[in-house]
């Protein structure tokens, strides 16, 4: 494998290496991932996280397996276990799925490792992209909202959301960004933070219960958000606390627009009813995640629900921005998502 680097992904001297998530913003440490075992624990601690991210290194992973010697057989039994690491983010299984076609071939060795790599630059691609579309929509002084951590982080490029808010800023239009925490986990206070701190982007920090009184005070102009996976009829599958935003983009009337990669469309999914949402640890909730491990704050046996997503319907989404352009709800109603990638 050649040389790869990502934010939170990089390949060195055909071995692979996973910056741990659930330390920043604190620590930087790189974890040298060599197994299915390891990288699926990597996946659903958070460790390695984001819906590119995820598909991304799973990917990597399974090439790396291949210049191991492991056998087709064994590298497909491989690629069904690391699909059932985390069950929403749809980039995981449509990644996978190009890496059981590079299985197949005679020298699967040489196809899975080209397979990942392009799967790698193609996501690097797409940001950008999906970066160009969205800035353009952002006026001179906007100030801007995002959700969760939809950054260089979470895939392998610039980002989606936070790719967009990024380029909007590189761009001069002196954006301000708020961004929420997003409990139970901290991806926006821990890892956005972190992120806009080394592009530079000025932000403020909010807990996710203010966003409200920043609309009603008209002191929100437009939002971005990332996604796990975009239905057939625009509804989509986003960070928990993402529904309940854009209800009140709605209600206040802020423009709200989902990022994402067309690797992120799942047409499989009628509409979002039918996506799976992640259930996970009640702990989580419980307590308060940070660099340093667990502190609980709830009742040890508080009864939880931790639901790690939520669903947005597409009536409430202003616009869709993808790698192909900007859709509105009219051209979701009109079929525009088929016609592009069915
Ligand atoms: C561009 S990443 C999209 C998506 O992934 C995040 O989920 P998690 O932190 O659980 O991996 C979040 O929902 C982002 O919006």
């Amino acid at each position: 494998m050649k040389n790869l680097s990502a934010l939170s992904l990089k390949t060195h001297q055909g071995e692979l290496y996973v910056l741990d998530q659930t330390l920043l913003p604190h620590q930087q440490q790189w974890l040298h991932c060599t197994t299915v075992t390891q990288m699926v624990t990597l996946i659903q601690r958070l460790q390695l996280r984001g819906a590119p991210a995820i598909g991304i290194g799973a990917s990597l992973l399974l090439a790396y397996r291949a210049t191991q010697g492991d056998s087709q057989a064994q590298l497909q039994k491989d690629a069904e276990i690391l699909r059932a690491a985390r069950p929403t983010a749809v980039n995981l299984m449509n990644n996978l799925d190009s890496m059981l076609e590079a299985i197949q071939h005679t020298d699967f060795v040489s196809a899975t490792v080209a397979c990942a790599e392009a799967l790698f630059a193609e996501d690097v691609a797409l940001c950008q992209l999906m970066a160009e579309h969205g800035a353009a929509l952002v006026q001179p002084n906007e100030q801007l909202l995002t959700h969760c951590n939809t950054g260089g982080l979470a895939t392998a490029g610039v980002g989606t959301a936070l790719g967009v808010i990024n380029l909007a800023h590189q761009q001069g239009k002196n954006i301000r960004l708020w961004v929420d925490e997003t409990r139970p986990l901290l991806q926006g206070g821990r890892l956005t933070a972190w992120e806009c701190q080394q592009l530079g982007i000025p932000y403020q920090l909010i807990c996710d219960n203010m966003a409200a009184m920043l609309m009603a005070r008209g002191q929100v102009d437009r939002i971005f958000v990332g996604s796990d996976r975009i239905a057939a009829n625009g509804d989509f599958a986003n960070k928990v606390g993402t529904y309940s935003l854009a209800v009140l983009a709605h209600y206040h009337q802020v423009p709200f627009y989902v990022v994402a990669p067309h690797t992120t469309v799942d047409l499989a999914c009628a509409d979002g009813s039918v996506i799976p949402i992640e259930q996970r640890n009640a702990d989580e909730v419980r307590g308060v995640s940070g660099a340093f491990g667990q502190t609980l704050w709830a009742p040890e046996e508080a009864p939880v629900f931790n639901p790690a997503f939520d669903v947005t319907p597409a009536n409430l989404v202003t616009g869709w921005v993808l790698d192909t352009g900007v859709y509105s709800q009219q051209d979701i109603a009109a079929g525009v998502l088929q016609q592009l990638f069915g």
